[in-house]
Protein backbone atom coordinates (compact mmCIF):
# COMPACT_ATOMS: atom_id res chain seq x y z
CA UNK A 1 0.00 0.00 0.00
CA UNK A 2 2.57 2.44 0.99
CA UNK A 3 4.61 1.68 -2.47
CA UNK A 4 1.52 2.25 -4.65
CA UNK A 5 0.92 5.50 -2.23
CA UNK A 6 4.70 6.74 -2.86
CA UNK A 7 4.76 6.05 -6.60
CA UNK A 8 0.92 7.97 -7.20
CA UNK A 9 1.77 10.75 -5.47
CA UNK A 10 5.28 10.97 -7.04
CA UNK A 11 6.81 11.47 -3.79
CA UNK A 12 10.39 10.37 -3.90
CA UNK A 13 11.70 13.31 -6.22
CA UNK A 14 9.62 15.31 -3.53
CA UNK A 15 11.50 14.19 -0.98
CA UNK A 16 14.77 14.19 -2.62
CA UNK A 17 14.43 17.79 -3.44
CA UNK A 18 14.11 18.91 0.44
CA UNK A 19 17.46 17.00 0.48
CA UNK A 20 19.11 19.05 -2.09
CA UNK A 21 17.85 22.12 -0.67
CA UNK A 22 15.45 22.77 -3.63
CA UNK A 23 11.37 23.75 -4.06
CA UNK A 24 9.89 23.14 -7.14
CA UNK A 25 6.23 21.82 -6.67
CA UNK A 26 5.42 21.88 -10.57
CA UNK A 27 8.51 19.44 -11.18
CA UNK A 28 6.79 16.97 -8.73
CA UNK A 29 3.45 17.73 -9.29
CA UNK A 30 3.36 17.15 -13.19
CA UNK A 31 3.47 13.17 -12.47
CA UNK A 32 1.41 13.36 -9.04
CA UNK A 33 -2.12 11.73 -9.60
CA UNK A 34 -5.01 10.49 -7.25
CA UNK A 35 -5.23 7.13 -6.56
CA UNK A 36 -9.19 7.52 -6.43
CA UNK A 37 -10.19 6.04 -9.43
CA UNK A 38 -7.38 4.37 -10.60
CA UNK A 39 -7.46 0.60 -11.74
CA UNK A 40 -5.30 -1.79 -9.81
CA UNK A 41 -4.80 -4.96 -10.86
CA UNK A 42 -3.29 -7.82 -8.30
CA UNK A 43 -1.51 -10.78 -9.92
CA UNK A 44 -1.70 -13.07 -6.97
CA UNK A 45 -4.81 -13.16 -4.48
CA UNK A 46 -3.41 -14.88 -1.66
CA UNK A 47 -2.35 -13.73 1.88
CA UNK A 48 -1.04 -10.49 0.44
CA UNK A 49 -2.88 -9.86 -2.41
CA UNK A 50 -5.91 -10.01 -0.21
CA UNK A 51 -5.17 -7.91 2.69
CA UNK A 52 -3.95 -5.46 -0.24
CA UNK A 53 -7.21 -5.55 -1.87
CA UNK A 54 -9.27 -4.81 1.81
CA UNK A 55 -6.77 -1.77 2.36
CA UNK A 56 -7.46 -0.62 -1.22
CA UNK A 57 -11.42 -0.52 -1.01
CA UNK A 58 -11.79 3.40 0.98
CA UNK A 59 -9.82 4.32 -1.52
CA UNK A 60 -12.40 4.05 -3.81
CA UNK A 61 -10.62 2.15 -6.63
CA UNK A 62 -11.76 -0.43 -9.29
CA UNK A 63 -10.30 -3.14 -8.33
CA UNK A 64 -9.06 -6.50 -10.50
CA UNK A 65 -7.38 -9.64 -9.59
CA UNK A 66 -5.80 -12.34 -11.22
CA UNK A 67 -5.03 -15.72 -9.44
CA UNK A 68 -5.30 -19.65 -10.46
CA UNK A 69 -8.06 -19.56 -8.32
CA UNK A 70 -11.27 -17.00 -8.10
CA UNK A 71 -12.44 -16.48 -4.51
CA UNK A 72 -15.38 -17.72 -3.17
CA UNK A 73 -18.29 -15.11 -4.03
CA UNK A 74 -19.21 -13.72 -0.71
CA UNK A 75 -15.24 -12.74 0.03
CA UNK A 76 -15.12 -11.50 -3.61
CA UNK A 77 -18.29 -8.99 -2.86
CA UNK A 78 -16.89 -7.97 0.61
CA UNK A 79 -13.31 -7.14 -0.99
CA UNK A 80 -14.87 -5.60 -4.18
CA UNK A 81 -12.26 -7.22 -6.56
CA UNK A 82 -13.13 -8.60 -9.81
CA UNK A 83 -11.78 -11.78 -10.96
CA UNK A 84 -9.91 -11.69 -14.36
CA UNK A 85 -9.31 -15.35 -14.95
CA UNK A 86 -7.43 -14.14 -18.32
CA UNK A 87 -4.27 -12.07 -17.20
CA UNK A 88 -3.28 -10.81 -20.52
CA UNK A 89 -6.63 -9.54 -20.59
CA UNK A 90 -6.66 -7.50 -17.28
CA UNK A 91 -2.93 -6.09 -17.82
CA UNK A 92 -4.34 -3.27 -20.03
CA UNK A 93 -7.08 -2.39 -18.12
CA UNK A 94 -4.32 -1.21 -15.23
CA UNK A 95 -3.11 2.04 -14.10
CA UNK A 96 -1.59 0.27 -11.38
CA UNK A 97 0.35 -3.41 -11.14
CA UNK A 98 0.91 -5.12 -7.61
CA UNK A 99 2.80 -8.56 -8.14
CA UNK A 100 1.80 -11.00 -5.33
CA UNK A 101 2.12 -14.45 -6.66
CA UNK A 102 5.37 -16.57 -5.59
CA UNK A 103 8.66 -17.35 -7.55
CA UNK A 104 8.26 -20.53 -9.35
CA UNK A 105 9.59 -22.38 -12.85
CA UNK A 106 6.49 -20.83 -14.35
CA UNK A 107 6.73 -17.33 -12.81
CA UNK A 108 10.22 -16.60 -13.38
CA UNK A 109 10.82 -14.12 -15.08
CA UNK A 110 7.08 -13.90 -16.61
CA UNK A 111 7.17 -10.37 -16.73
CA UNK A 112 9.38 -9.77 -19.89
CA UNK A 113 9.63 -6.90 -22.08
CA UNK A 114 6.32 -8.98 -24.16
CA UNK A 115 4.78 -8.85 -21.05
CA UNK A 116 5.56 -5.32 -19.80
CA UNK A 117 4.27 -3.71 -23.31
CA UNK A 118 0.86 -5.23 -22.81
CA UNK A 119 0.10 -3.17 -19.74
CA UNK A 120 -1.00 0.57 -20.11
CA UNK A 121 1.82 3.06 -21.53
CA UNK A 122 2.47 5.08 -17.72
CA UNK A 123 1.79 2.04 -15.79
CA UNK A 124 2.65 1.92 -12.41
CA UNK A 125 4.13 -1.37 -11.36
CA UNK A 126 4.88 -2.68 -7.39
CA UNK A 127 6.04 -5.67 -6.71
CA UNK A 128 6.12 -7.50 -3.34
CA UNK A 129 6.70 -10.90 -4.22
CA UNK A 130 9.93 -11.92 -5.88
CA UNK A 131 12.50 -10.01 -8.34
CA UNK A 132 13.44 -12.89 -10.38
CA UNK A 133 9.23 -12.82 -11.51
CA UNK A 134 10.72 -9.91 -13.51
CA UNK A 135 13.11 -9.76 -16.55
CA UNK A 136 15.39 -7.44 -14.87
CA UNK A 137 16.57 -5.46 -18.19
CA UNK A 138 13.29 -5.34 -19.56
CA UNK A 139 12.07 -3.76 -16.86
CA UNK A 140 15.25 -1.10 -16.47
CA UNK A 141 14.37 -0.61 -20.32
CA UNK A 142 10.76 -0.02 -19.99
CA UNK A 143 10.98 2.69 -17.18
CA UNK A 144 13.30 4.38 -19.25
CA UNK A 145 11.31 4.47 -22.57
CA UNK A 146 8.55 5.78 -19.67
CA UNK A 147 6.34 2.28 -21.09
CA UNK A 148 6.50 2.19 -16.81
CA UNK A 149 6.41 5.44 -15.35
CA UNK A 150 7.13 4.19 -11.76
CA UNK A 151 8.55 0.64 -10.25
CA UNK A 152 8.76 -0.11 -6.99
CA UNK A 153 9.78 -2.94 -4.34
CA UNK A 154 11.83 -4.71 -2.24
CA UNK A 155 12.73 -7.63 -4.21
CA UNK A 156 15.58 -8.05 -6.11
CA UNK A 157 17.25 -10.48 -8.30
CA UNK A 158 20.16 -11.30 -7.11
CA UNK A 159 19.94 -10.21 -2.96
CA UNK A 160 21.62 -8.14 -2.44
CA UNK A 161 21.43 -6.07 -5.03
CA UNK A 162 25.24 -5.39 -6.29
CA UNK A 163 26.15 -2.14 -6.55
CA UNK A 164 25.89 -1.76 -10.46
CA UNK A 165 22.27 -3.45 -10.67
CA UNK A 166 20.06 -1.33 -13.32
CA UNK A 167 16.93 -0.88 -11.14
CA UNK A 168 19.52 1.55 -9.18
CA UNK A 169 20.30 3.37 -12.11
CA UNK A 170 16.69 3.59 -13.87
CA UNK A 171 14.18 6.72 -13.93
CA UNK A 172 10.89 6.61 -11.86
CA UNK A 173 12.17 4.05 -9.16
CA UNK A 174 11.19 3.87 -5.73
CA UNK A 175 13.61 0.68 -4.86
CA UNK A 176 14.77 -0.18 -1.15
CA UNK A 177 16.67 -3.18 0.55
CA UNK A 178 14.53 -6.36 1.20
CA UNK A 179 12.93 -4.40 4.21
CA UNK A 180 9.41 -5.42 4.20
CA UNK A 181 9.47 -8.29 6.56
CA UNK A 182 11.73 -6.58 9.54
CA UNK A 183 9.98 -3.94 11.55
CA UNK A 184 10.91 -4.18 15.00
CA UNK A 185 7.13 -5.34 15.91
CA UNK A 186 7.92 -8.56 12.96
CA UNK A 187 11.24 -8.98 15.03
CA UNK A 188 8.99 -9.18 18.41
CA UNK A 189 6.60 -11.93 17.06
CA UNK A 190 9.24 -13.75 15.42
CA UNK A 191 10.93 -14.10 18.94
CA UNK A 192 7.74 -14.62 20.53
CA UNK A 193 6.92 -17.76 18.16
CA UNK A 194 10.62 -18.84 18.91
CA UNK A 195 10.26 -18.71 22.65
CA UNK A 196 6.89 -20.41 22.12
CA UNK A 197 8.58 -23.20 20.54
CA UNK A 198 11.29 -23.39 22.68
CA UNK A 199 9.13 -23.83 25.59
CA UNK A 200 7.52 -26.54 23.75
CA UNK A 201 10.01 -29.38 22.86
N1 LIG B 1 8.79 -8.57 0.13
C1 LIG B 1 8.71 -9.35 1.19
O1 LIG B 1 9.36 -9.15 2.21
C2 LIG B 1 7.76 -10.51 1.16
C3 LIG B 1 7.15 -10.94 2.34
C4 LIG B 1 6.25 -11.98 2.28
C5 LIG B 1 5.99 -12.62 1.06
N2 LIG B 1 6.61 -12.18 -0.06
C6 LIG B 1 6.34 -12.81 -1.36
O2 LIG B 1 4.99 -12.58 -1.69
C7 LIG B 1 4.43 -13.77 -2.25
C8 LIG B 1 2.96 -13.81 -1.90
O3 LIG B 1 2.83 -13.98 -0.49
P1 LIG B 1 1.46 -14.50 0.14
O4 LIG B 1 1.72 -14.62 1.60
O5 LIG B 1 0.32 -13.68 -0.35
O6 LIG B 1 1.38 -15.96 -0.51
P2 LIG B 1 0.07 -16.84 -0.72
O7 LIG B 1 0.58 -18.23 -0.96
O8 LIG B 1 -0.92 -16.62 0.37
O9 LIG B 1 -0.57 -16.27 -2.06
C9 LIG B 1 0.01 -16.46 -3.31
C10 LIG B 1 -1.13 -16.43 -4.34
O10 LIG B 1 -0.54 -16.48 -5.63
C11 LIG B 1 -1.32 -17.34 -6.42
N3 LIG B 1 -0.53 -17.87 -7.54
C12 LIG B 1 0.42 -18.83 -7.52
N4 LIG B 1 0.92 -19.02 -8.76
C13 LIG B 1 0.25 -18.16 -9.57
C14 LIG B 1 0.30 -17.90 -10.95
N5 LIG B 1 1.14 -18.56 -11.76
N6 LIG B 1 -0.53 -16.96 -11.45
C15 LIG B 1 -1.38 -16.28 -10.63
N7 LIG B 1 -1.48 -16.49 -9.31
C16 LIG B 1 -0.67 -17.42 -8.79
C17 LIG B 1 -1.81 -18.44 -5.46
O11 LIG B 1 -2.96 -19.10 -5.98
C18 LIG B 1 -2.08 -17.62 -4.22
O12 LIG B 1 -3.41 -17.16 -4.15
C19 LIG B 1 5.24 -14.90 -1.60
O13 LIG B 1 5.31 -16.01 -2.47
C20 LIG B 1 6.59 -14.30 -1.38
O14 LIG B 1 7.42 -14.59 -2.50
C21 LIG B 1 7.48 -11.15 -0.04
Amino acid sequence: MMRILILVRNFVPGYNQVINGDWNVAAIAHRAYDLEGKTVGTVGAGRIGRLLLQRLKPFNCNLLYHDRLKMDSDLESQIGAKFEKDLDAMLPKCDIIVINMPLTEKTAGMFNKEKIVKLKKGVLIVNNARGAIMDTQAVADTCSSGHIAGYSGDVWFPQPAPKDHPWCYMPNQAMTPHISGTTIDAQDLQTSFVQEYVFFV
